[in-house]
């Protein structure tokens, strides 16, 4: 074997964000994301007239604001955290196995490309990679989109690398424990919460109803937290966010549910939203300006957004297992014929 080819190479796979916060941008980028069968499923005849002729041109505009209001110096912020993930975790994977495993980003949806991703591993030599989504929780709207990206991204070449894909890790003990004690860490600054909301970015009912496997993850996850936590039956709530269109998505429904805790008597919450491995549109915006003006404006006293795990170490380390064990034998020197050559 070649000495300097790694053994292997990880692909870390995010959902994309738009490279500018302005409204053009955003079309481009949701124009790529809202066009994908795997996300909105209704026959082409009857989305692509409503996509191009209503929602391209209302939208982008409101939501190209939406990001200027959390846009970072480093740019997109759900790209500037992806980007820190893959350094921590190259360097992490580093310092265990004393040697280079590349590690890179692509995107479903615009830039780093899927593409670009995977030409870089191959650049450094890489003939087996691990895909790692950053989707603890599998749904065919999300991981599924990914490897139909992957299939058409792999399509283009004429050969392949081999590959392994992480379809979910939404019961792993150390991811779940490691937003447990994001949770502890933000009582420690903030106080108690009466409430915590486990709240999870929603896909139609109707996903479920045929097979997706999300809700049940999400269910694991929540439970999971709230277990770590010793929180009982009626300090924690389990719902959805980010709605979209006219059919029913998973319930209950994140805003409602917050809304009406102030007349319930309940005057502080939590939120956490673990279906997120980096803060972006939906938690910066949505759930941590958004969700405490709705919930101040409806009587309630305290509103604390726990932000996600980011680049932060015990996410990068349960990230660094997961790759391992999935490497499996792949990062054994026995056999890559190294032993047999000795
Ligand atoms: C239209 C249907 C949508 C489905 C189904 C959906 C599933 C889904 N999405 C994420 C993660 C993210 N979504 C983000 C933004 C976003 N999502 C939708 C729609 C669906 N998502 C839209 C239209 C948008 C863009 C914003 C808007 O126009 O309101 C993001 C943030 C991207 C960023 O740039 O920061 C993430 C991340 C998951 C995990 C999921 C299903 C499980
Ligand atoms: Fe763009
Ligand atoms: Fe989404």
């Amino acid at each position: 074997m070649d000495m300097t080819q790694p053994r292997y190479g990880v692909l870390l796979v995010n959902l994309g964000t738009p490279c500018q916060p302005t409204p053009k941008c955003v079309k481009c980028f949701l124009g790529d994301f809202l066009s994908d069968e795997r996300v909105v499923d209704l026959p082409r005849w009857q989305w692509m007239p409503i996509l191009h002729g209503v929602i391209l041109n209302v939208r982008p505009k409101r939501v190209a604001k939406a990001y200027q209001s959390i846009w970072s110096e480093g740019g997109s912020p759900l790209k500037v955290y992806s980007l820190a993930q893959q350094a921590a975790l190259q360097q992490l994977l580093h310092e265990r196995l004393g040697e280079t495993i590349p590690v890179e980003l692509g995107m479903t949806y615009c830039k780093p490309s899927l593409r670009t991703g995977l030409d870089k591993l191959e650049q450094a030599g890489v003939e087996r990679v691990i895909v790692l989504p950053l989707f603890p929780q599998y749904s065919c709207s999300t991981t599924g989109a990914v490897v139909d990206g992957l299939a058409k991204t792999l399509k283009q070449k004429r050969s392949m690398p081999e590959y392994r894909l992480i379809r979910d890790y939404h019961d792993n003990p150390s991811y779940l424990q490691a937003l447990a004690d994001s949770v502890q860490r933000s009582w420690d600054a903030n106080g108690r919460s009466e409430k915590l909301l486990i709240s999870f970015h929603g896909i139609p009912q109707r996903y479920v109803d045929e097979g997706d496997l999300y809700r049940d993850h999400c269910a694991v996850t929540a439970q999971g937290i709230a277990e770590r936590l010793g929180l009982s039956d009626d300090e924690w709530i389990f719902c959805f966010q980010s709605r979209f269109g006219r059919e029913p998505w998973l319930q209950p429904y994140f805003d409602e549910t917050l809304e009406a805790l102030p007349g319930q008597g309940v005057k502080s919450v939590g939120v956490i939203s673990p279906a997120f491995s980096v803060d972006c549109l939906e938690t910066l915006e949505e759930l941590a300006i958004e969700g405490k003006h709705a919930f101040l404006a409806a009587g309630g006293d305290a509103y604390h957004f726990v932000p996600c795990l980011n680049a932060e170490p015990a996410h990068i380390a349960m990230m660094a297992d997961l790759v391992q064990q999935h490497a499996g034998e792949w990062g054994r020197a026995v056999q890559t014929g190294e032993i047999d050559a000795a």
